[in-house]
């Protein structure tokens, strides 16, 4: 009999084809193996299996109500065939993870491993620690947190953090880094990679010893030396020309190197964290990025979401940073028209440049209380943004009125304003459609329909 560690315990839910027998066999396995099971409470919350024989919309919506607030296993007994689109819709539906069950002793263990495992990352994800840290409660944001707190307590192996400037990479890094749980941990050693020359590479990577060049005076140890035992953090790895590249693959894959004027081999033992901005599929794809080190520096990769992705969480950033900021006059919240301005705002900076809002808010504020819409400092004021509905009301009279006096019909007036819109946020998104067409609420075929019909600029 497979027992499990810690004798977890979630609630069960059975859907409505199992027969009884069925049940009956799987609640005598979960239990023999030492996990205690409770049925789902009305509003299902903590840790939960749900055992189902089939999966069609009405099971996808019970799952997508059971996860809301729950971390849940979805087991699927036999004789239900699960085809691999029907786990993955169970994965999308909110499930943590789909397995098919026999229902045998050994699935029992797994189960009871699985839920542990689960319970040790949620908790962790929602401790202080992490929550104080990397702040959000997005699906966007919480999925990669999971996601980073897993690779960080159970796993060594290198990540590859990508993202737009401005997104967290660096906080991402040093989390992963805090997490650490080795006992003998080393430090963090953070290389900025576009201040790296070839000149310095070698010295600034693997160290020197004295008189190895004119200027080494004295022997110093490199980054991959200092990182021993702790984590590497190589910043903007993306603009790392090829040679730099090519001096890195036998340190990150080996851990091997030597001091620059030294001809012994050296060992170091690190966790590799990289980061980039930059596409570098792209960049392997065009070969401005070597294919050899792509592999060895992207065993997991995490992708940071844009501000634009997770705009739910930019008031709870705001007031992180706000009350980073306390120094007594800072103020307390904002006002609800500042709340709308912070959440309409665009943020091509991401969170560093909310923080920086924030920052000039708290400045310009005095007296204690909420944050008033008269901190805004005038040119940062919304001209007939979304951010004001009475603005962009005037705004769009004021044009409109312009158009009628020039004798433009109703059809035109609205084509133009189409138009104007369709031109605008593609700008916002710098050229790309896609994002464009999201950000108007239409598809990319109605976008490029509009487009085609869209008459020149006079
Ligand atoms: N989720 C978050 N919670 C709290 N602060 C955040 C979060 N994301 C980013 N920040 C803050 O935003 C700023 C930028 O973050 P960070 O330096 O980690 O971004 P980055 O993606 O590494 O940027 P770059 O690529 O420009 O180096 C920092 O002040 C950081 O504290």
């Amino acid at each position: 009999m497979h027992r499990v560690d810690e004798s977890p315990n979630a609630w069960i839910h059975f859907l409505d084809a199992i027969p009884a027998t069925v049940r009956e066999a799987v609640l005598a396995i979960l239990h023999q193996s030492g996990l205690r099971t409770s049925p789902m409470p009305a509003d299902a919350q903590g840790y939960g299996l749900v055992v189902l024989g089939a999966v069609d919309d009405r099971v996808l919506e019970q799952i997508r109500l059971a996860c809301r607030r729950a971390v849940v296993l979805v087991l699927v007994v036999a004789p239900c065939r699960l085809s691999a689109a029907e786990a993955w819709s169970l994965l999308r539906a909110g499930a943590a993870d789909v397995m098919r069950w026999a229902p045998l002793p050994a699935d029992a263990a797994q189960v009871g491993a699985r839920l542990s495992r689960l319970r040790t990352v949620q908790a962790l994800v929602d401790s202080p620690r992490v929550r104080d840290v990397l702040v959000g409660d997005s699906p966007a944001w919480r999925a990669l947190v999971r996601q980073v707190v897993e690779l960080a307590v159970f796993s060594r192996g290198p990540v590859l953090i990508t993202g737009e400037s401005g997104t967290g990479k660096e906080l991402i890094a040093r989390l992963i880094h805090d997490l650490d749980r080795r006992a003998d941990k080393g430090s963090m050693v953070i290389v900025d990679c576009t201040t790296i020359t070839p000149e310095l590479s070698g010295s600034e990577f693997f160290g020197h010893e004295r008189g190895a060049f004119t200027g080494a005076m004295n022997p110093r140890e490199g980054a991959f030396a200092l990182a021993h035992r702790g984590t590497l953090f190589l910043d903007e790895i993306g603009e790392l020309p090829p040679p730099l590249q090519a001096q890195l693959l036998r340190v990150v894959q080996e851990g091997k190197y030597k001091r620059v004027g030294s001809n012994a081999w050296q060992q170091t033992e690190f966790r590799l964290v990289s980061a980039t901005h930059r596409d570098l599929d792209a960049g392997v794809a065009d070969g401005s990025f070597r294919a050899d080190l792509y592999y060895r520096i992207a065993g997991s990769i995490c992708r940071t979401p844009r501000l634009a992705e997770r705009k739910e969480d930019v008031l709870e950033l705001a007031a992180h940073f706000q009350a980073g900021f306390d120094d007594g006059d800072g103020g307390e919240g904002f006002d609800e028209p500042v709340r709308q301005y912070l959440k309409a705002r665009d943020y091509p900076g991401n969170v560093r440049e909310l923080r920086r809002v924030v920052s000039w808010l708290c400045h310009r504020h005095a007296g204690g209380g909420p944050v008033t819409i008269g901190d805004v400092p005038e040119d940062e004021r919304p001209a007939g943004t979304e951010s004001s509905r009475d603005a962009l009301q005037l705004c769009f009279e004021r044009a409109a009125r312009d158009a009628i006096d020039l004798g433009l019909g109703l059809k035109e007036i609205g084509q133009t304003a189409t138009d104007c819109a369709i031109r605008l946020a593609i700008e916002r998104e710098q050229g790309n459609l896609h994002r464009a067409a999201l950000r108007l609420g239409v598809t990319d075929r109605a976008l490029q329909l509009r487009r085609a019909q869209q008459r020149p600029l006079h």
